[in-house]
């Protein structure tokens, strides 16, 4: 535990920081203003949390201040894209280090273990830390959820944390690419089953002849190809939670079978008399229309409602906008992690082009970019350059829209023919322009028969 003190004059900001914080069991204190914060400089805190720009001053000039007052507390400049250069500035004043606004997670619990871990050389320490301390000189880069600030995101935030507590089973729907494996995973985390298996099971991948082996495991010799005995994924997730993706796409025969398990909580693998009881929690993500899919007799209305005893709308990347930055940079991190690269941010350019696109395939489609740019960057920052043409001219981005709509059955054999003329024959983009994944793209194909 450390006591910080966090100097911002960005209300909504110092809330959230200050929140991230406490839940990580830090004492905050916030002050808005250097003059308010010039009150409470009596050396108490561990670590200082510094805007550089205040209302009634700017921030490198108020470490003078309190390397005056309280000379062994380290400092860690606050910055925004542009104030790079400011930070490093500040740096090479007695600045401990720097963290990018919106903030990562991790880098600030980085920082602070750093800072709290060696205070010995925070008071006159005039050589700047390798440049890339904000983010890619964090020791782990996991795959770990990060929310965001926009209110959609807010709202995703609260709906997890009240269902995951209790044994709910979770319908989590949102279009391609948007997270619901993710929010899947969060709402595990945040369970009392986190100490047990997370299975997740893609429904749209499992052929319907062997699904109730994958689902419930088979006894040796039940059928040809069974050589051993073999736990299903039921069996697997006993104790935790079994996550059943693109669940729209099970077969009815399938279905039935899933709906027995779910309401019995009992399993009998292929070629067994023996029941087993399993103690699971289930969520399941669709990007379909899955009350449709009810409608048209498609799916089992009696199966959606044990499934859907709460939901959750993940939002499309377009909806929270004001979260692309931080997402981004969360993906900058991971590639120049996976990439062994080291690039420190994006460029003006950049960033307005990232800000312009409507992103269709949303989160995955955002990290995939930025994989890519970070492969072909040899600078410092991502430019415009090297992001994908598609990207970059808007024009032609706002040719998927008319695509959108998939998931209206009447005309959607039409849609795909479309889409897949316009990409002559490209199945990934016809997928992307279609907003759906790929292998719903291929389910879709063989519903339609245009898969030869
Ligand atoms: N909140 C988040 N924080 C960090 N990374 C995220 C977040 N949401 C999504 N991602 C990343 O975006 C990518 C897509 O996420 P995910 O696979 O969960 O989407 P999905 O909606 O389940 O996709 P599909 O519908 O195609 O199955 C993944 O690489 C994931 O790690």
């Amino acid at each position: 535990m450390a006591t910080i003190l966090v100097i911002d004059d960005d209300v909504t900001f110092s809330l959230l920081i200050e929140r991230f914080l406490v839940r990580y069991d830090h004492e905050v204190t916030v002050r808005h203003s250097l003059k308010e914060a010039s009150t409470v400089l009596d050396g108490a805190f561990d670590i200082i949390f510094l805007d550089l720009r205040l209302p009634d001053g700017d921030g490198i000039s108020f470490l003078d201040v309190i390397k005056e007052q309280t000379p062994g507390t380290p400092v860690v400049i606050m910055t925004n894209y542009a104030e790079v250069a400011s930070a490093v500035n500040a740096m090479k004043k007695g600045a401990f280090d720097y963290i990018s606004k919106p903030f990562q997670q991790e880098a600030v619990l980085n920082v602070i273990e750093n800072a709290t871990k060696d205070t010995s050389n925070a008071e006159n320490e005039v050589v700047p830390k390798k440049k890339l301390s904000s983010t890619t000189e964090r020791k782990e880069v996991s795959g770990e959820m990060v929310f965001g600030i926009s209110n959609a995101s807010k709202k995703l935030a609260e709906y997890i944390s009240l269902v995951a507590p209790t044994d709910m089973s979770v319908l989590i729907t949102g279009k391609s690419g948007t997270g619901k494996e993710v929010v899947a995973k969060s709402i595990h985390l945040q369970s009392s089953r986190k100490g047990y298996p997370f299975i997740a099971v893609d429904c749209g991948a499992i052929p319907k002849e062997i699904a109730s082996s994958e689902f419930f495991g088979h006894v040796k010799g039940s059928f040809t190809g069974a050589v051993t005995d073999k736990k299903g994924h039921f069996e697997e997730a006993n104790g935790g939670t079994i996550f059943l993706d693109e669940v729209g796409n099970l077969s009815y025969e399938n279905q039935i079978q899933l709906l027995r398990a779910l309401q019995e909580r009992k399993i009998k693998p292929v070629g067994s008399s023996k029941e087993i009881d399993v103690d699971i929690r289930v969520l399941a993500a669709t990007n379909e229309n899955l009350l449709k899919a009810v409608e048209l007799g498609e799916f089992r209305e009696d199966l959606y409602h044990r499934l859907n005893e709460f939901s959750v709308k993940v939002p499309s990347l377009i909806d929270r906008m004001e979260d692309l930055m931080i997402f981004a940079e969360h993906f900058l991190a991971i590639a120049n992690k996976k990439l062994g690269k080291q690039v420190i941010g994006f460029d003006k350019d950049a960033i307005a082009c990232l800000q312009k696109y409507n992103w269709p395939g949303n989160l995955r489609e955002l990290q995939n970019v930025i994989k890519r740019s970070v492969l072909l960057t040899t600078g410092d920052y991502i430019t415009e350059s090297v992001l994908p043409s598609e990207v970059c001219e808007v024009s032609e981005t706002h040719d998927t829209t008319v695509f959108n709509t998939l998931s209206t059955k009447d005309n959607e054999k039409a849609l795909i023919i479309a889409a897949l003329e316009k990409t002559n024959n490209n199945k990934t983009l016809a997928a992307k322009l279609l907003n759906v994944s790929r292998k719903t793209l291929y389910n879709k194909l063989k519903t339609y028969g245009l898969d030869s």
